[in-house]
């Protein structure tokens, strides 16, 4: 049947009850997720929902970018390379949508978020334990970021696990050792809660799958792969900082660091050192 009136009919079979069935609304818990989203602003400011919400969508995607990197380092554990890949082309589009997600809140001007700053009293998302155990978990590992967690017992709980675990990439250096490439035992054995180090020898392993590809094909690809994460990474912390600088200037972060100067630091670290030094590395 056509639409008549530009009005669609409902199909006679399309489901109306759900006393005994289940819906929609109950599946997702959307009772629940829609509930948190409360304001506190004293007179309330309209542009708050914004900020909640930017923040509560972002915490949603951290959750699943979580799940998959736990999920790739397993697969990578058990030389499932392929599955590994998988799990880490859907975190890079989750990247994507993250550092897009920046535009919405863009819209805020900074006198609009002055109204309510001071609502957020020390709060701020450096507090933010998905974040940080994403961090973690791609190797930027700092185990001082745990001490804002001490009065969160179950997240200073999950980041003491994620810190003690193997980095995705250091599950990668380990398969790439078991097919027989000279991977560093220094790299083998690192202590996984440090922060990880550039190693020279560990360029020339990867020297050797840039020059021979067709032999390496899937660490060719899985190296690839792992520079486009790193990327997607810094992008998303680029406009966050550029985002900061046009909200606050150079006001000094709610969670007490120096703000902005603090956020363009985190643009010289690295996840992956040496799948950057090997380009340098690559003949002419
Ligand atoms: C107007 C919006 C925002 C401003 C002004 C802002 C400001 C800041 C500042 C100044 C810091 C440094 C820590 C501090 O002293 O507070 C910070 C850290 C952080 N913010 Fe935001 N932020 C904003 C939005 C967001 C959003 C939407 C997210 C998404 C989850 C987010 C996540 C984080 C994270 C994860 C950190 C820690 C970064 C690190 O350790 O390198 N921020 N933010
Ligand atoms: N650190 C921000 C406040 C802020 O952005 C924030 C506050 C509460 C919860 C999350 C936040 N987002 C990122 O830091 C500021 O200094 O304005």
């Amino acid at each position: 049947m056509s639409v008549e009136r530009n009005t669609r009919e409902i199909e006679k079979d399309v489901v109306t009850d759900f006393r005994e069935k289940l819906s929609y609304g109950s599946y997702l818990q959307l009772d629940t997720l829609l509930a948190a989203q409360q304001p506190i602003s004293q007179p309330q400011h309209h542009d708050e929902m914004l900020f909640i919400i930017q923040h509560q969508t972002s915490e949603l995607w951290l959750k699943l970018v979580l799940h998959e990197l736990r999920h790739a380092r397993e697969e990578l554990r058990a030389d499932r390379l392929t599955g590994a890949l998988k799990a880490v082309a859907r975190v890079k589009k989750i990247q994507e949508v993250l550092t897009e997600q920046w535009a919405v809140l863009a819209t805020l001007t900074p006198s609009e978020y002055a109204q309510f700053r001071g609502s957020l009293g020390n709060s701020s998302g450096f507090q933010s334990v998905q974040y940080r155990a994403v961090e973690f978990a791609l190797g930027n590992k700092n185990a001082r970021m745990l001490k804002v967690f001490e009065s969160a017992p179950a997240d200073h709980a999950l980041l003491e696990a994620e810190l003690h675990e193997p980095s995705l990439y250091d599950e990668l250096l380990r398969l790439m050792a078991r097919r027989g490439l000279p991977v560093p035992a220094a790299v083998l054995e690192r202590d996984v809660t440090q922060a990880y180090e550039m190693n020279e020898e560990l360029v020339d392993v990867f020297v050797s799958i840039y020059a021979d590809h067709t032999e390496h094909w899937d660490l060719y690809e899985a190296c690839e792969e792992f520079v486009d994460l790193e990327d997607n990474f810094q992008f998303w912390r680029f406009r966050h900082m550029r985002t900061v600088s046009r909200t606050i200037g150079m006001k000094t972060g709610t969670g007490g660091s120096s703000g902005v100067g603090f956020l363009q630091r985190a643009l010289e670290l690295t996840f992956f050192p040496e799948l950057f030094a090997v380009r340098t590395r690559i003949p002419a």
